[in-house]
């Protein structure tokens, strides 16, 4: 079988729905990074995929990913009690409830903030003024500090970790600079926070990371450390990509923004979904077979890799009645399942991989797309296209608007 790398790089996000339509619904097998691949996707593939016996992490994640978006070492490549003693870090921090209002009031300040800055100006683009509302918030409130000029500077190569993970050229190496640079930063200050030249808030992230204990009863690394930061930084600025999606949502249908200014709580949580769900963010995940494994008649050798396809599961028609229509009122009165809407992973985040940023993703959706539906603003034309062939994809403008405040 030809190795298919080039034609996912190439394809984007169209590569595996194209495969699948051709495998008539049937699990797809191809070849990625010269080892056999086959992608599953569905509740039941969602918990065959989550279980440790079947699919391994460790050695799962190529190189040019690990040196741009997640970092060496990072809570993404450890399995079993490695994994568990690193995942609880994440979670005590990211699933505390008076952690998760306090973030919300620092993304309300920045928000504030930003619409005082854009008083003056005739035009914006919404994606770069967004990321640096995330880059100074989420930095806030973890306790690192930053000027306003090092924060637009650390906005940037976040987004630019994001930007070019999957691709190859100057996206991928503007990515490996960035990390490099961000990286570097972080240790140093996680050393001077250990050395008590610097200090860090009580309970912040900062602090946490650096006093955790891995497994070993030891420190993290000062690097692994900053990966691991950077790991609560770099995706929570992500959420930038789902911001602008939410205001593309806003604009070709503008039928729901009357609900979200007049602040319907649960309406902006089922929009927030609905943004997660129908907008194409990361295309699939991966991890490699621990044994000889069946799925659905067929075999997965031991060695290969298992991709849990979380776009085509967003959009199976099996799944979601009209896939394919922006409709937010599929989540209203009604918690999605847990190995049903699957845009961040599946099964239980404590025990699994699955993302431990779900509540740190809505709180910022639902803290400012309802902000965002009741400022005024005008919409030139712009490419508003988001094209599929390009991992990760956004409006082609970021979403310009003209301010009219
Ligand atoms: C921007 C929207 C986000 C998307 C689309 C997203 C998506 C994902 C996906 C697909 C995974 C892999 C799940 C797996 O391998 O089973 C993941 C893991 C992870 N995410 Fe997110 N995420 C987002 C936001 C966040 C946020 C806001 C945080 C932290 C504040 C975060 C922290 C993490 C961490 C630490 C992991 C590794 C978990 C592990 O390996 O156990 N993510 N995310």
């Amino acid at each position: 079988m030809l190795d298919n790398t080039l034609a996912l790089m190439i394809q984007g996000y169209a590569w595996l729905p194209d495969r699948r339509r051709r495998s008539r619904g049937a699990p797809v097998h191809s070849r990625l990074m010269g080892k056999n691949a086959v992608a599953i996707h569905g509740p039941e593939a969602v918990r065959f995929f989550y279980d440790e016996d079947h699919v391994k992490r460790r050695d799962a994640l190529p190189n040019p990913v690990l040196d741009t978006l997640f970092g060496r070492g990072a809570v993404h490549t450890l399995d079993g009690q490695e994994h568990r003693v690193r995942k609880d870090l994440f979670m005590s921090l990211l699933k505390d409830r008076g952690g998760l209002a306090s973030l919300a009031d620092h993304l309300a300040a920045q928000w504030d903030l930003a619409r005082q800055r854009w008083a003056g100006r005739d035009r914006i683009v919404l994606f770069d003024e967004t990321s640096v509302i995330l880059t100074r918030a989420i930095c806030s409130w973890s306790g690192i500090p930053l000027d306003d000029r090092g924060s637009e500077q650390m906005a940037r190569d976040l987004v630019a970790m994001v930007d070019g993970f999957a691709s190859a050229g100057p996206r991928h190496l503007r990515a490996r600079r960035s990390r490099s640079r961000e990286e570097a930063r972080l240790a140093r200050m996680i050393e001077d926070i250990r050395a008590g030249t610097e200090e860090a808030p009580a309970g912040s992230v900062l602090a946490a990371v650096a006093t955790h204990q891995d497994a070993d009863g030891q420190l993290l690394e000062p690097h692994t450390a900053a990966v691991e930061v950077l790991n609560v930084i770099r995706p929570t600025v992500a959420v930038t990509w789902f911001v602008t999606f939410a205001a593309h949502a806003l604009h070709r249908w503008p039928e729901h923004r009357k609900l979200l200014a007049d602040g319907d709580a649960a309406y902006a949580r089922a929009f927030a979904h609905e943004v997660r769900r129908f907008y194409p963010f990361a295309p699939f995940i991966g991890g490699l077979a621990a044994r000889d494994l069946w799925w659905e008649g067929q075999e997965i050798p031991a060695g290969s890799m298992v991709l849990l396809d979380l776009y085509g599961q967003n959009h199976d028609p099996q799944l979601w009645s009209d896939p394919y229509t922006f409709s937010p009122g599929r989540f209203l009165g009604r918690e999605p399942g847990r190995d049903e809407l699957v845009p961040q992973g599946g099964g239980d985040p404590g025990a699994g991989h699955r993302c431990p940023g779900e509540d740190v993703v809505l709180i910022v959706l639902q803290t400012l797309v309802p902000r965002l539906a009741a400022l005024h603003y005008d919409v030139p034309a712009q490419d508003l296209g988001i094209p599929l062939r390009r991992i990760p994809t956004a409006p082609r403008s970021g979403f310009v608007l003209e301010p009219l405040l």
